[in-house]
């Protein structure tokens, strides 16, 4: 089954616990929740704060997307917050083990973020060191966008590869995609704006998860 985890960027921001409600009920898996500094993407989205209000007000695992420079000011922060995995981008100029490192040693999920454009290789380095690759499915910064298709070779890449951590790939999945994506080695699907935006959110989520998620073994003995 395909984790499913409603962006709360699309959440409307004066009714968030509202919103967390709905979501609980309709079954989602993990909440993911966009950390945005205006300087590594153009736009600003929520903070520490959410983090720690929303885990006083949920048992789901709070999936923290951190797009934004210099995330070793704020790392503690958002551990100490309750965040249950914390993903950092490929892109920055940063100590990216340093940081993996300390994650996993407060016993949370490590994941790294990857662009649409940025090659694959960059993740390469760090890939032992997490629990989720988290790829981009547009460039990072607002929710409502289309989906990247290109970026689709390079999930299957990823699950060809036997990694065994979670597969996670971000924006503009809707249901009219995540069959293509699931069938080449998604194993979570944030979800925003068709999660959000949806007049029930609890029939959604049931339909996505009666799509199989498909591991590499389970594709090469398909073969
Ligand atoms: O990280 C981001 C955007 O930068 C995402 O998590 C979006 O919030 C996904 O929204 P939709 O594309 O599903 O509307
Ligand atoms: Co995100």
């Amino acid at each position: 089954m395909i984790k499913i985890a409603p962006s709360i960027l699309a959440a409307d921001p004066l009714n968030l616990e509202k919103e967390i409600r709905a979501a609980e009920k309709a079954g989602c898996d993990w909440i993911h929740v966009d950390i945005m500094d205006a300087h590594f993407v153009p736009n600003l989205a929520y903070s520490v704060d959410t983090v720690r209000r929303l885990r006083e007000v949920t048992d789901l695992p709070l999936d923290v997307h951190l797009m934004m420079d210099h995330p070793e000011t704020l790392l503690d922060a958002f551990l100490d917050a309750g965040a249950s995995c914390l993903t950092i981008h490929a892109e920055i100029d940063a100590d990216i083990p340093g940081m993996l490192t300390k994650i996993r040693n407060r016993g949370r999920m490590a994941g790294i973020a990857l662009k649409p454009n940025s090659e694959i290789e960059l993740i390469q380095p760090y890939i032992d060191m997490t629990d989720l690759v988290l790829m981009m499915t547009v460039e990072p910064g607002f929710g409502g966008q289309k989906l990247d298709a290109r970026v689709i070779g390079k999930i299957r890449l990823l699950s060809d590869s036997g990694y065994t951590g979670e597969i996670e790939a971000d924006g503009g999945i809707r249901e009219d995609n995540i069959e293509m994506l699931a069938a080449n080695g998604l194993t979570v699907a944030v979800m925003g704006t068709a999660l959000f935006r949806n007049s029930d959110m609890a029939a959604c989520i049931g339909r996505l998860h009666r799509i199989p998620a498909v591991k590499q073994q389970d594709r090469t003995a398909d073969e």
